[in-house]
C-alpha cells in the first residue's frame, strides 16, 4: 500500500516543529510497510490533489499567513472539492485559521479559504501554554502546546475536543472547545509537534486515508507505542502538576 501526502508551504508554515508531523506519519507508515510519498507545495506551484491522500498545513506567524493567504485562495476550489469528497487534512494553528472564512487582524481582514464554517479574530494578548483535550477520535487525551493571538469561533461544525480541567485555552479561551473536526479534516491549535506524542491521532488520520483509497479491508498492524505513550503521559502529568501548584499557591494566598 502507499499514501501520498501534500505538505503545503513547508518553508512558511512551520512553527514549533510542525514539520515533525510529516516525519511521524512517514515513520508510522514505514513501520507497517506502507510507502509514503511527500509532495511539498511551494508558493507559485499549481496544485492538484487528485492523487493526494493527506494534506498537511502547519502554523505560521501573522506575516507568513498573509503571504500564503493568496496562494491558498488560488487553490480554494481544489481544497473545497478535496474536503467535501472526504479528503484527509490536518491543519495546525495558522493553517487551521486559514481554513475558515477569515482572520480579523485589527483593522485588516485576511481572507481564508472558507472550506470550514469558522472565523478567527485577533484578541488581546496571546494564549500560550501546554494543553490537554479530550476528543471522540481517540481514547487517550490529546496533548500539545498552543501559542496563538487569534481566537477562533466555530459556526456549523463540531470541535475536535474539549479542553480538560488540566489546562489550556483551546479555540478562544472562552467556550472550552478546541479545534475542529469536519468530515475528514482536523484543525487544531496544538503544536508540539502534535502527532509524535499523540500516536492515536496519527493512526486515525492514516487509517482514514487508507480506507478512502483501499476500502475497509486492509492490514494495519498495531505498533509498540511505549515511548510515544510515555511522552503523552509525561505531558499529562506536567499539566496536572501545574493545576496542583496553582491550587496550592491560591490556597496559601487565602491563609
Ligand atoms: N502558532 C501559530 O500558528 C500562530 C497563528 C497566528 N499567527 C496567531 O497568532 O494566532
Amino acid at each position: 500500500m502507499e499514501l501520498c501526502i501534500a505538505h503545503l508551504f513547508p518553508e512558511l508554515l512551520n512553527l514549533y516543529g510542525d514539520g515533525g508531523n510529516i516525519i511521524c506519519m512517514q515513520k508510522r507508515c514505514e513501520w507497517r510497510d506502507i510507502s509514503v510519498q511527500v509532495n511539498p507545495v511551494h508558493c507559485g506551484d499549481k496544485v492538484d490533489f487528485t492523487h493526494t491522500d493527506i494534506i498537511f498545513v502547519g502554523g505560521g506567524t501573522d506575516r507568513e499567513q498573509k503571504i500564503v493567504c493568496g496562494e491558498l485562495l488560488a487553490a480554494k476550489q481544489q481544497l473545497r472539492d478535496y474536503v467535501e469528497a472526504g479528503g484527509v487534512l490536518l491543519a495546525v494553528c495558522g493553517g487551521y485559521q486559514l481554513l475558515g472564512h477569515n482572520y480579523l487582524l485589527g483593522n485588516e481582514l485576511v481572507e481564508g479559504v472558507g472550506v470550514i464554517d469558522l472565523k478567527t479574530e485577533r484578541g488581546e494578548g496571546r494564549l500560550i501554554g501546554n494543553v490537554m483535550i479530550e476528543s471522540a477520535i481517540c481514547e487517550m487525551p490529546i496533548v500539545g502546546y498552543e501559542n496563538h493571538g487569534g481566537r477562533t469561533y466555530l459556526g456549523d461544525c463540531e470541535p475536535l475536543g474539549k479542553v480538560t480541567s488540566a489546562g489550556g485555552y483551546g479555540n478562544n479561551g472562552q467556550d472550552g472547545y478546541e479545534g475542529v473536526h469536519y468530515k475528514n479534516v482536523i484543525g487544531t491549535y496544538l503544536h508540539g509537534p502534535l502527532l509524535p506524542k499523540n500516536p492515536q491521532v496519527c493512526d486515525y488520520l492514516l487509517k482514514t486515508a487508507l480506507s478512502r483509497r483501499y476500502g475497509s479491508d486492509f492490514a494495519f498492524p498495531e505498533l509498540d507505542d511505549t515511548v510515544e505513550n510515555e511522552a503523552n503521559l509525561y505531558m499529562q502529568e506536567r499539566l496536572r502538576d501545574n493545576v496542583v501548584n496553582k491550587m496550592q499557591v491560591s490556597a496559601r494566598g487565602k491563609s
